[in-house]
């Protein structure tokens, strides 16, 4: 079975389940597997070609081994990328002579989102099945991770589902696909704050060790370790189209919570042969920043046109400084303590110094945001969403090695952001035909001061897992 430990290393060492099923460790900190599994150049290059859930059997497999067999994950696989639009499901589109599109957003809710969502609902509506018990699970959200989630999980029957969004900091779209379900079991809050403070209350119920325990309480961000692991699989699929592993190639990447970006560097460490992770930010830029000056300091978050990313507290930086530290647990520690006390700290240059062996970052404001979305359109006749307009953004200004394919990650349709799209380019994107009574459907929301004990005590009336006393 492979082991999980916690990146502040005062937590129990877990298997995947629980690890899946529990979220955010006990002291804190975020699970990672003790040891990176290895994929061998024969291994990686026989993926080539395979139909897309083939490939996240063969790529999730060691995460979950002893835990759950073949024959299950195949068939959740199967089930959940069957949802998907597209039949390649993540299609590789070329752009320009060394620049590539990796088309995430084919899934129910048209964002990246759902290549994860869509699995780990059915992993655990399976695990919950098997072990006769409910979770409650809370998900922040600066958009996407929300409807994702909401449609993964509408229904399931051994789970509550409650969604936290920033009031008023979400696109239209983002906002119905969380509101406007119907199902019994999902529950959309909207907070008057930012995406940091939906995510700071979601922390804070699982720092609560009482309340945790009474709504076993679960979570479907990126920290929990098996939403990086279902994203994983698509570094390995697109950079084997481009020929690795006998071809190096880069990825850029629009970043908010480094979860997506993370799943590359596991990908990395696997055996893919990648050369640079280039983080692209708008100009909530923290990362950027940080690896520029080694400090990393929370600034006011500006609301923006890509407002997925529009986020301080960045969760998943956490994993890459526990590798980048050489997994030590009481410099992350440490270095997270100065966060939650003074909005900052200051890498050390060891660990900065191996952060920048394999991640670069560049920032793109609104204005060039918006020149990206009209030279896409202009230029190939592609409609891009501004997450992906920022990555483009940034991309072109990689002045490096032309020889290495670059594969810019496009995280959501356009469509779910029409009016940025159509202020940029004159065109508005339509929704495709199966989501057309979206606009109409009645919304179901309830708005919420950015209160913890409020938003608690929501929480505890709508888990089912605390009625039934299952914790
Ligand atoms: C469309 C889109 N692009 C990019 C991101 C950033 O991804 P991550 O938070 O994994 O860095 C998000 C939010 O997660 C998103 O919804
Ligand atoms: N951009 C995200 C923010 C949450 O990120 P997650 O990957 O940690 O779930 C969103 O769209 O909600």
């Amino acid at each position: 079975m492979t082991r999980y430990i916690s990146t502040r290393g005062e937590a129990p060492v877990l298997g995947f389940c629980d690890v899946m099923l529990t979220g955010l460790a006990r002291d804190g900190g975020l699970y990672v597997p003790e040891t990176w599994p290895q994929l061998s150049p024969e291994t990686i290059a026989a993926l080539f070609g395979r139909p897309y859930w083939e490939v996240a059997v063969e790529i999730i497999r060691p995460f979950v081994a002893g835990e759950i067999s073949d024959a299950e994950l195949g068939r959740m696989a199967n089930e959940a990328y069957a949802t998907f639009r597209h039949p390649a499901v993540v299609p590789l589109d070329q752009v320009g002579p060394n620049q590539f599109l990796l088309e995430l957003f084919h899934g129910p809710t048209l964002a990246f989102k759902d290549v994860a969502m869509q699995l780990i609902s059915r992993l655990m509506d399976h695990v919950l099945a098997k072990r006769a018990q409910r979770t409650t699970i809370v998900v922040a959200t600066s958009g996407d991770t929300g409807g994702a989630a909401v449609e993964a999980f509408a229904g399931l029957d051994n789970v509550d589902l409650v969604v936290l969004f920033p009031y008023g900091r979400i696109s239209e779209v983002q906002r119905r696909m969380m509101t406007t379900t119907g199902a019994g079991n999902v529950h959309a809050l909207a907070i008057e704050g930012t995406f940091d403070d939906c995510q700071a209350l979601v922390k804070a119920m699982f720092n609560n060790h009482r309340f945790r325990d009474q709504v076993a309480l679960s979570g479907v961000n990126s920290i929990n370790w098996a939403r990086i692991v279902a994203q994983v699989v698509y570094y390995f699929t697109a950079a084997v189209a481009l020929g690795s592993p006998q071809r190096t190639v880069d990825f850029t990447v629009p970043t908010g919570n480094f979860g997506d970006i993370f799943a590359g560097y596991v990908a990395k460490r696997m055996g893919l042969p990648i050369r640079w992770l280039r983080i692209a930010a708008n100009v909530n830029d923290i990362l950027a920043r940080t690896l520029k000056t080694g400090i990393y300091e929370v600034r006011e978050v500006h609301a923006t046109t890509s407002p997925s990313m529009d986020i301080q507290v960045s969760s998943n930086f956490e994993r890459l400084l526990f590798e980048a530290s050489g997994r030590d647990a009481e410099q992350v520690r440490r270095l997270m303590g100065s966060l939650k006390q003074s909005g900052r700290f200051v890498l050390p240059d060891a660990t900065l110094a191996a952060v920048r062996r394999d991640f670069d970052a560049g920032r793109a404001d609104e204005t060039e945001t918006a020149a990206a979305i009209r030279a896409a359109w202009r230029e190939a006749g592609d409609l891009v969403d501004p997450h992906t307009a920022v990555a483009l953004a940034v991309a072109d200004r990689d002045t490096s090695d032309s020889g290495i394919p670059n594969i810019v990650l496009s995280t959501a349709h356009a469509a779910k952001f029409p009016d940025a799209v159509e202020a940029a380019c004159g065109v508005r994107p339509q929704l495709p035909a199966w989501l057309g009574g979206l606009m109409t459907k009645s919304e179901h929301m309830t708005v919420m001061k950015n209160d913890s004990a409020e938003v608690e005590r929501f929480v505890l009336s709508v888990s089912r897992a605390a009625k039934q006393g299952v914790a």
